[in-house]
């Protein structure tokens, strides 16, 4: 029998059945999952709506290519539309975040031929080679050398650096206006609104990576929309398809059309069954406000998190539902013990402990998280 590859550090945990904002493992035991599969299920494990448009779908058909038509996609369009800013008119559908990644790299260089991408300190943009050779984590990066070679980073929310960094040889700049892996830290207005000018000054796209903080995980359907700034194009991901994978690219109308047939492409892309539930999820996410809700409870979230009395807490950063407490310490030993209080979180950077629930969590939820977190912030 062949054996599972490894290359992530396994808890010896197996899920065997989700319900929203709760999973259960093997043992009958039920979790807060604040974890969501790094930020998936953030409409819910198996949301009724979602999963019933699946089983209608698996019942008409199950592929599709880009190149027919798909009743299920068209729907998706339609509902996606209705959260997409004016002035964005084009979505490249793909199945994952580093192929959004990708795809918004490909037309950033076509656009301009030129050579030069532009990223930040503690970005992580994905796995494949040129997303990876955007991300900043050297610890990703060592083992892979050469990278694309041409990538320049510059110091995330450092203004004063913007200008020189970004000049006539740039394609594009990459940033996520929250940083989700790198530490849970926010873009200030002013960064993005510098970044916004200098990519217009030397006629560079501005990409903003919302595969993380998109789909209304801050508050807005987009995280951008805190900012008044605006991207060429942004990436998205994650939630959009209730739990199936799904990675896609929005763009400015004039960037819609820039592949010829042969310079793009992808086999499952806009699956018909991913559609079906990327449709639900938009519809659900649409009807009951999901960005209102998240405002509400993030900001609770937020609030008792930052009552926490700890010496170990340095402070609480992110926005929305996406929610980091800084430690001065390792957060992997502390996501470890909160699994045994039933609470599933994640690390971010080194030293933050995450939380990424689902919208729908309550405030017995909330509470049930701080008081997990202050019980092993006192024990560990
Ligand atoms: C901001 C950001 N970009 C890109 C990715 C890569 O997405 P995927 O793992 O779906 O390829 C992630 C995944 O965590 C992410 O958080």
């Amino acid at each position: 029998m062949v054996r599972l590859a490894r290359y992530y550090k396994v808890y010896p945990l197996s899920i065997i059945k989700g319900s929203m904002q709760y999973v259960w493992d093997s043992g009958g035991n039920r979790y807060i999952d604040a974890n969501t599969g790094h930020g998936v299920a953030f409409m819910g494990h198996s949301n009724p709506e979602i999963i019933n448009a699946v089983k209608a779908q698996l019942d008409k058909i199950t592929t599709v290519p880009l190149n027919m038509g798909n009743e299920a996609r068209d729907e998706f369009v339609s509902e996606f539309s209705k959260i997409i800013p004016h002035g964005f008119d084009t979505v490249f559908l793909q199945n994952t975040g580093t192929e959004a990644v990708e795809t918004a790299i490909k037309i950033g260089k076509k656009v301009t031929r030129r050579k030069t991408i532009v990223a930040f300190t503690n970005s992580f943009h994905g796995r494949t080679m040129g997303s990876l050779s955007v991300t900043w984590n050297e610890n990703y990066r060592k083992a892979f050398q050469p990278l694309y070679p041409h990538v320049r980073f510059g110091t995330f929310n450092n203004v004063n650096e913007v200008d020189k960094l970004i000049d006539d040889d740039v394609c594009c700049v990459i940033v996520e206006p929250v940083q989700g892996e790198g530490g849970l830290n926010t873009a200030t207005v002013n960064f993005l609104k510098a970044l916004r000018e200098a990519a217009s000054r030397v006629n560079a796209l501005l990409i903003f990576d919302e595969i993380q903080c998109g789909f209304g995980r801050t508050g807005e359907a987009w995280a951008f929309q805190h900012y008044g700034v605006e991207p060429d194009l942004f990436t998205a991901g994650k939630a959009i398809a209730g739990g199936l994978p799904i990675g896609l690219v929005v763009a400015k109308g004039e960037f819609g059309d820039v592949f010829s047939p042969g310079e793009h492409g992808s086999t499952f892309a806009g699956n018909p069954v991913v559609m079906a539930a990327a449709a639900a999820a938009t519809r659900v996410f649409t009807r009951v406000n999901v960005p209102s809700i998240v405002k509400e409870t993030g900001s609770l979230l937020a609030k008792r998190l930052s009552e926490l009395n700890s010496r170990l807490v340095i402070r609480v950063k992110g926005m929305g539902l996406m929610i980091g407490v800084e430690l001065r310490t390792r957060a992997e030993p502390y996501v470890e013990a909160l699994m045994r209080h039933g609470i599933l979180a994640l690390t971010a950077g080194v030293n933050v402990v995450r939380f990424l629930p689902p919208y729908m969590i309550s405030g017995d939820d909330v509470e049930a998280i701080v008081n997990a977190l202050n019980e092993v912030l006192k024990t560990q």
